[in-house]
């Protein structure tokens, strides 16, 4: 079975469209991007067409490559001291020579949409309520809708990211699954993800996860946005692995648009509880 991210997406957007409207809610997003990589702006642009399909506002902030550190909290902080703006996003990664995690701590974590401040790790950590890492908030949405079970599951991720990985992995162990993290590192790969009834793949290698990794029945998240000779693949060989696999995501139109539709939620959320729900 394929596991369809881009429908379950646009549902979930539409779903979301009604309720602001219902809710009498106008949130409004701010992204911050820095530098001009063309996959970050194509990424950025795509976040501001889905705020206007549901009803948030947005507002960009695009800062030289050279920007100073210095500078980006500056605006960080205009945004934070804004009451106009609910959700902050800067768009990762940011250009080498800038202090990303100062970047990160710096964002008023009532406002972080991407559950990225070290607060709202700590909150991801211990279980407690918070706006979730979007990547990871949509894989839970798509397991969940497609009603694959997590309790008692063995989950495999493939990559120990801050913003993807290890997220994933606490999302997973709260959902009761059995959790491996693995890594560039890890021995015998292979046989551990043989081993899995969900296996997340991560790591950002094209590829990497072949049919003789996969065990008959095993739902595949394939998390990878790879660039190849100018097209997008995800880290699973899929025409291969697709054959073997119970369950499998695309890419693209897969992970990429729930985590988009989880964006827009998280923004909404922040706005329905503008302090009061995180705390
Ligand atoms: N602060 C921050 N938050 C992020 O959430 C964040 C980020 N930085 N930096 C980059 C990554 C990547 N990311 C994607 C979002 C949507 C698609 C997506 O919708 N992709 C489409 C295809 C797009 C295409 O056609 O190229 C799909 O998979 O179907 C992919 C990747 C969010 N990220």
């Amino acid at each position: 079975m394929i596991l369809d991210g881009k429908g379950l997406a646009a549902r979930r957007l539409e779903l979301l469209k009604e309720d602001i409207l219902e809710e009498k809610l106008s949130p409004t997003l701010a992204t911050v991007i820095v530098g001009d990589d063309p996959a970050s702006h194509m990424y950025v642009r795509m976040k501001h067409r889905a705020c206007e399909q549901v009803g948030i506002n947005s507002v960009n902030v695009t800062l030289p490559a050279d920007t100073t550190t210095k500078t980006v909290l500056d605006r960080i902080r205009q945004l934070n001291e804004d009451p106009d703006i609910d959700g902050i996003l800067v768009q990762l990664p940011l250009p080498e020579g800038i202090d990303t995690e100062s970047v990160i701590a710096s964002i008023n974590p009532e406002k972080d949409v991407d559950g990225f401040h070290p607060l709202n790790m700590g909150r991801l950590m211990t279980g407690l309520p918070g706006p979730r890492p979007c990547t990871p908030k949509g894989i839970m949405t798509l397991l969940s809708e497609y009603n694959i079970p997590t309790s008692g599951k063995r989950a495999v991720i493939v990559g120990r990211s801050v913003d993807v990985g290890r997220p994933i992995g606490l999302l997973l162990l709260h959902a009761d699954a059995t959790v491996t993290i693995c890594h560039s590192k890890t021995e015998n790969l292979a046989e551990i993800t043989r081993q899995a009834d969900i296996l997340v793949s991560a790591a950002g290698r094209a590829g990497i996860i072949t049919a003789d990794m996969v065990k008959p029945g095993e739902s595949v998240i394939d998390v990878g946005t790879n660039q190849v000779n100018g097209k997008l693949c995800g880290d699973v060989s899929f025409s291969e692995v697709e054959k073997i696999a119970g369950a499998i995501t695309p890419v693209p139109g897969g992970v990429g648009p729930m985590t988009i539709a989880s964006l827009m939620e998280n923004t909404a959320d922040i706005a329905r509880n503008r302090c009061v729900h995180f705390m």
